[in-house]
């Protein structure tokens, strides 16, 4: 686990001696948009036009910020425009790396060991950490955006016109509704889940817990008379909610302390958790293995055995009872 300075990488853990022990997420630099006629989009630079087979994705299959985009090509059938690279579930002295082995594909694109030399592609002195997901243009030869929130609101809409898919997880209607939503989860589920568990003071680990089951606690009783969180249509709110959840018992219940009950102990929560993962395509992008492997196996100062523990056991494909 890393970082580049100045194009050099560096092998150093977060510091959270800065924050009184508590770990602050770094904001993502890289935010171009691909917009469906090239034209520039919310923040960064235009000439990233939506194109068949131009864009390479590289992503974890542990990574809950990653496993968002993957749901979001499959769920638009973006299979066959955005190739993928898999990187491998243990990040360690080198950050995320490329091999062939337990389901990661290798660095299908450029053949590299490293994700952070696909950073240095892009950009030969990068300062920053080298984190998944991130959107590759192969024609312009640099990275587009490695910021998982961005990346699924252009699978979401600017290839649509070339796949014919004109789903929408993002209404016009709704937007109020899911950007406020999309804030609370992300302050308190998303990112709570790592604030719990990277914390290197008991005040900011309690300070975490309490606000991120605070937020299921709500969200357990809007789902008691909602069948999604912005209502009755399925949008990015509750995908972005999904891949926190769908990882909370196997790792997140243990590995970071977040123990005040399991998923499985909340019924709406558990119920609508089974709901998205028996949603067509979705199953096929949630991988075990490498959740409990990267977790339990990367970060070695939580884990130091980096033993992966066999439960629990769950069956995500129960009937999910939700009307
Ligand atoms: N804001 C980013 C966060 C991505 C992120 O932090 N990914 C983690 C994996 S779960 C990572 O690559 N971490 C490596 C690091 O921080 O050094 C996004 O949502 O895309």
């Amino acid at each position: 686990m890393g970082l580049l300075v100045d194009g050099q990488w560096r092998d150093h853990w977060y510091d959270t001696g800065k924050h009184q022990g508590e770990f602050v997420r770094e904001a993502a630099q890289l935010r171009n948009w691909v917009t469906s006629d090239g034209s520039p989009g919310p923040s960064g630079e235009g000439g990233f036009a939506a194109e068949s087979g131009r864009y390479h994705l590289y992503i974890s299959l542990a990574c809950p910020w990653a496993h968002r985009t993957l749901i979001f090509r499959s769920l638009k059938g973006l299979q066959d425009s955005i190739d993928i690279s898999i990187v491998s579930p243990f990040m360690r002295e080198h950050g995320w790396s490329f091999n062939t082995e337990e389901g990661s594909s290798g660095d299908r694109l450029s053949r590299c060991d490293y994700l952070y030399q696909i950073y240095l592609r892009n950009r030969s002195d990068y300062s920053g950490r080298v984190t998944v997901p991130v959107l590759w243009d192969k024609q312009r030869q640099c990275i587009v955006n490695n910021e998982s929130s961005e990346i699924i609101r252009m699978l979401n809409s600017a290839f649509d016109h070339l796949t014919g898919n004109a789903e929408d997880f993002y209404p016009q209607d709704l937007r109020g509704d899911i950007d406020a939503t999309n804030h609370v989860v992300y302050e308190t589920v998303n990112n709570g889940v790592y604030r719990a568990g990277f914390a290197t003071s008991q005040e900011a680990y309690e300070c975490a817990y309490e606000s991120l089951f605070n937020t299921l606690e709500q969200l357990e009783q809007r789902l008691q008379n909602n069948r999604y969180l912005a209502g009755d249509r399925i949008t990015e709110a509750d995908w972005r909610l999904f891949t926190t959840l769908i990882r909370f018992d196997a790792v997140y219940h243990g590995h970071f302390k977040c123990n005040k009950q399991r998923l499985a102990d909340y019924k709406n929560l558990w119920g609508f958790t089974r709901e998205l993962f028996q949603w067509p395509g979705v199953a096929e992008t949630v991988d075990f293995f490498h959740i409990k492997h990267h977790y339990y196996g990367s970060h070695l100062h939580i884990n130091p055995t980096g033993i992966v523990p066999k439960g629990p056991e769950l069956d995500y494909a129960a009937p999910h009872g939700r009307r």
